[in-house]
């Protein structure tokens, strides 16, 4: 009998699968390498944000302004930002701190035949320069930043964003309810499960984000994006305890 030549595929998200020792969830080269995968079949609705970014930057890019994805991770949501920017002139700018993400990103965006440029920054987003800002996204990075730091960081982005400009922001939320934070998590873990995920992965992976992934109420979210300086907040898109805001300066 000839020996199988099937060989297991290197892009799946398979991090978590054999029993390992607690260590926290870090944006690695392991995890750079099945991210596409492991987003897609861990962040419910993930697949139809990523395209309503194209949609709502296409309505907000202003010409010669500045769009920002912030915690870009492999492109993906600074990509659909570059095609709803079209042939406006603005200036598109991918921040992340993983050097592991940004090399990746580098290549990825080299694939999409585009003529915009896109300046790809190995930088923490506390830190990067921000000006003149039409159009910025926080896709399921904010969640990622330690909560003493997420108002400074709102209020750089909303000093930086022009009138009529806005945020994009996607996050994992908690809910003030047990029992609505009890039947979403549920929900969650099933959409994981029929993504095939088993037990044990989501469990060791639920394990690895606590201390790093820590999730605020929607009220939260909404106040602070106020008290920042964004006249209008809404929320475009929920799936369970996901979910995506549009935050708008006034004009
Ligand atoms: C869940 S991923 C974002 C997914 C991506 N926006 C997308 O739509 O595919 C979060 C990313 O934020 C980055 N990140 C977290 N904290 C950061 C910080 N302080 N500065 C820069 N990047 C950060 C991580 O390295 C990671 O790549
Ligand atoms: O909350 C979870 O269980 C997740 O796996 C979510 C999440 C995210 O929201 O960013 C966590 C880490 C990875 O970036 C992919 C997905």
């Amino acid at each position: 009998m000839p020996r199988s030549t099937h060989k297991p595929d290197q892009s799946q998200d398979r991090l978590f699968a054999s029993e390992q020792a607690s260590a926290d969830f870090r944006f690695d080269a392991a995890v750079a390498r099945v991210f596409p995968d492991m987003i897609r079949r861990s962040v419910p609705g993930y697949t139809t944000i990523i395209p309503m970014i194209e949609v709502i930057t296409d309505q907000y890019a202003q010409p010669g302004s500045h769009c920002y994805d912030l915690g870009c991770s492999l492109g993906a949501s600074t990509l659909a930002m570059r095609h709803g920017i079209a042939d406006r002139h603005c200036t598109l700018v991918g921040v992340d701190n993983s050097p592991d993400m940004i090399e990746r990103a580098e290549h990825y965006i080299a694939l999409d035949d585009h003529p915009l440029p896109v300046s790809l920054r190995c930088e923490d987003i506390l830190q990067t320069d921000l000006q003149t800002a039409s159009v910025t996204t926080l896709n399921f990075t904010l969640q990622f930043v330690p909560p003493r730091h997420r108002n400074a960081l709102l209020e750089r982005i909303a000093s930086a964003t022009l009138p009529g400009g806005v945020l994009i922001l996607s996050e994992k939320i908690r809910f003030e309810s047990d029992s609505e934070q009890e039947t979403q998590t549920r929900l969650h873990h099933e959409f994981k499960r029929a993504n095939g995920y088993s037990d044990l992965e989501i469990s060791q992976k639920r394990s690895a984000l606590e201390r790093v992934l820590l999730p605020e109420t929607l009220a939260e979210h909404q106040q602070r994006l106020e008290k920042c300086g964004f006249s209008e907040v809404m929320v475009w898109y929920q799936c369970f305890n996901f979910v995506s805001m549009l935050a708008i300066k006034s004009s």
